[in-house]
């Protein structure tokens, strides 16, 4: 359940159609990159790299990020660009019609709806690859340090593009650990981003692993502790990510790394 887990599945939220619409279009999208003009590399391990203009604007554009294993030493790409992004976010959902339809459908806000928003707002999106051999790691955290309001009121809409298993890098929590509160916040400030304190460490033994088929939504609440291996398999794992907080009873914090000119637009307001 996840009002004591944490976190919830629901198998085949989005039909074949569905996830295949959404992969076919980000095809396109990356396609359409031109890989020379713009690199970023992002990975949660070195916020150092992270603390550049091409993050902070991605808030409110399609942006592409390199897996930080996909150069070789001469800084060249190893493989094809295809196999070498490690996501391409923040806006997605508000800029590209495929993802929008998706973000903003009824299906979702019915989601919102019953885990109590007001007025949601999706504030990021992210279309993760994980791709095989090179995909990068993500350490444990909770999407609330990232995407803060007061009172915190973030929710992670994971979905799954690809059978997620172990082998191919599927998402691990730590059930209930979304009941001891938010342990530290991820701040913007004159100098860049940084966490304003350092992580707690985490007995592995207390993951579980989220093993999901493709089209399965897996619901995170903001103070779970969430995490995923490398991929060291040669399976791809596709996912769309969203995060959504609420823009009513509770306030955005302007030390977010989430700085919008143009306020989102609620999914519905009740
Ligand atoms: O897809 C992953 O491996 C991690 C995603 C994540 O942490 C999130 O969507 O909140
Ligand atoms: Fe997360």
């Amino acid at each position: 359940m996840f009002s004591t887990g944490g976190y919830l599945v629901i198998e085949s939220f989005s039909n074949t159609d569905e996830v295949e619409a959404l992969r076919k279009r980000m095809d396109q999208l990356l396609d359409g990159f031109d890989c020379s003009s713009s690199a970023s590399i992002f990975s949660t391990k070195n916020q150092q790299k992270t603390s550049d203009d091409y993050f902070y604007e991605s808030a409110e554009k399609i942006s592409f990020f390199f897996e930080e294993k996909a150069f070789d030493d001469d800084g060249k790409l190893k493989q094809p660009k295809q196999l070498s992004i490690n996501k391409v976010g923040h806006a997605l959902h508000d800029h590209d019609p495929v993802f929008k339809k998706v973000s903003c459908s009824d299906k979702m806000s019915g989601i919102l709806h019953s885990l109590g928003y007001k007025r949601p707002v999706i504030i990021q999106s992210m279309y993760i690859f994980k791709q095989p051999g090179i995909g990068g790691e993500v350490v444990p955290h909770q999407d609330n340090s990232f995407l803060y309001t007061d009172p915190p009121t973030c929710t992670g809409l994971w979905l799954a593009l690809e059978d997620a298993t172990i082998v191919n890098g599927c998402l691990w929590a730590i059930p209930g650990s979304h009941k001891d509160g938010l342990v530290r916040r991820f701040i913007r400030d004159d100098n860049g981003v940084h966490f304003d304190k350092p992580s707690p460490t985490y007995d592995q033994k207390d993951f579980v692993p989220v093993e999901v088929k493709a089209g399965s939504l897996v619901i995170i609440h903001g103070d779970l502790i969430h995490q995923s291996f490398e991929n060291q398999s040669s399976k791809s794992r596709h996912a769309y990510s969203l995060h959504v907080v609420d823009t009513h009873g509770c306030k955005w914090a302007a030390d977010n790394w989430i700085r919008r000119k143009v306020d989102p637009e609620p999914l519905y307001a009740s």
